[in-house]
């Protein structure tokens, strides 16, 4: 396959890859713009900041796959690939700990003041007086908006300072995230003002997604309690940014940031902004994933996904639905003859009935096969009867879906 890296991925990936026999090329300073331009010949595309707008998509040819080298998918136009029949993946936790560990970072750079300390110093004051006034984060309640692998990340490091934990209660949660969170001693609050109104520190987690975008408006800041500190190392939309210069100004709050809604789409930019250079504000340059460790471990993901998808499977991909779709899936056990599977489609489609899903599966010893496939929609018993009657089909079966028990 061919693959166009539109960001610097580590070299050794590309080696990798290349020894699968596929061919790699490089790009970093590809833009927004010029992919539509490029894409033409590649298979897959790999990014990590650069933006994958609907053109690229208008523009491909053989285009089949998109990986996103980190968590969020939010610069890709998902639904454009899905019309397109292109498949989006991430690679899911990763960069979690990166991430996790600059959220304390700006936590006690916060509350040590330690970006003031270190600037004073280097032009040569000494003012232990003036920064001999923090807080300190024993005892202190944090919100943790977003229980994911990065919120759970962030739980588990606070946990060690001896900050009580508390998140929102939510019934849709994994069973994984609600284990982890209980063995964590994360409260559930019933509701986002009781959350608010009860946390010192409040971090955001979420991705950036119609439901989250400007989740942290001015009634949010405003059941913040008074001296609160807001991190938000997700994404600089989930904040309605002139709401929190407004609280920034008020001197109600602090905030440590790592993400912006303008922030620069490239690596160096000139680029002015009133929140980050905020006084109240600890501000870092989009850098939460930026370890060699994380990146290490985002590029062994890629590869994973690279391979898996050569192997026809597509794994952690974001934009193929998650349910299937069918009412009713029928098994249809057959000889792994060349021919076989052709009539049992030609028939679903004589009925009319839609194939949302098909999986064939070959028996040891290569003689029998099992398909399972979704339709929408109820067989009749003479489409039953028609699949059986199929020429070396052997058996027939089929399960109606009950879709409210979801
Ligand atoms: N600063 C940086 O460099 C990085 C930023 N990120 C950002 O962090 C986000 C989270 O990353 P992960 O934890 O790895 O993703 P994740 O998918 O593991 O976790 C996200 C969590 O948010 C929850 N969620 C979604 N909508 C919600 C809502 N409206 N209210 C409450 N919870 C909601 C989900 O159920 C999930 O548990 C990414 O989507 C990305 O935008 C991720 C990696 C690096
Ligand atoms: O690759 C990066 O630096 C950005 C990481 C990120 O924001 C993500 O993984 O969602």
């Amino acid at each position: 396959m061919h693959l166009l890296f539109a960001d610097r991925l580590p070299e050794q990936t590309l080696a990798g890859l290349e020894e699968r026999g596929h061919t790699c090329v490089m790009e970093p300073a590809l833009t927004a713009e010029d992919l539509p331009g490029r894409i033409a010949g590649y298979d897959v595309l790999v990014v990590r900041s650069t933006k994958v707008p609907s053109a690229v998509f208008e523009a491909a040819d053989r285009l089949a796959l998109v990986i996103r080298a980190g968590a969020g998918t939010n610069t890709i136009d998902t639904d454009a690939a899905a019309t397109r029949g292109v498949l989006v993946s991430n690679v899911p936790g990763r960069n979690a700990a990166a991430v996790a560990e600059l959220t304390l970072g700006l936590l006690l750079a916060i509350d040590r003041r330690i970006p003031d300390t270190v600037a004073d110093l280097r032009e040569g004051r000494w003012d232990k007086q003036r920064y001999s006034k923090a807080d300190g984060l024993l005892g202190k309640t944090m919100a943790i908006i977003g229980l994911g692998s990065i919120g759970l990340a962030v739980a588990e490091r606070a946990a060690a300072f001896g900050i009580h934990l508390q998140s929102l209660a939510k019934p849709s949660r994994s069973a994984y995230a609600a284990e982890r969170a209980e063995e964590l001693g994360i409260a559930m609050c019933d509701s986002m003002a009781e959350l608010l109104s009860t946390s010192d520190i409040v971090t955001l987690h979420v991705p950036s997604h119609d439901d989250t975008r400007r989740l942290v408006d001015e009634g949010f800041l405003g059941a913040m309690r008074d001296g609160a500190i807001l991190l938000n190392t997700s994404r600089g939309d989930v904040v309605d940014e002139p709401a929190l210069l407004a609280a920034l100004d008020a001197g109600r709050l602090r905030a440590g940031l790592d993400v912006f809604a303008d922030e620069p789409g490239s690596g160096q930019a000139q680029w002015e902004s009133p929140l980050a250079r905020h006084p109240q504000v600890v501000a870092t340059h989009h850098i939460g994933a930026s370890t060699e460790q994380a990146q290490r471990a985002i590029a062994a993901g890629v590869t994973e996904i690279v391979d898996a998808f050569v192997a026809g499977e597509a794994r952690h991909c974001v934009n193929l639905d998650p349910t299937r779709l069918g009412s009713t899936t029928l098994t249809i056990r057959h000889l792994d003859r060349v021919g076989v599977l052709a009539q049992v489609l030609d028939e679903l489609s004589t009925a009319g009935l839609n194939v949302e899903h098909m999986e064939n599966r070959v028996f040891r010893g290569g003689r029998a096969a099992v398909a399972s496939i979704d339709v929408a929609g109820e067989p009749s018993e003479a489409l039953m009867s028609a699949l059986g009657a199929i020429h070396d089909v052997l058996g027939v079966s089929q399960v109606t879906l009950d879709r409210d028990d979801g």
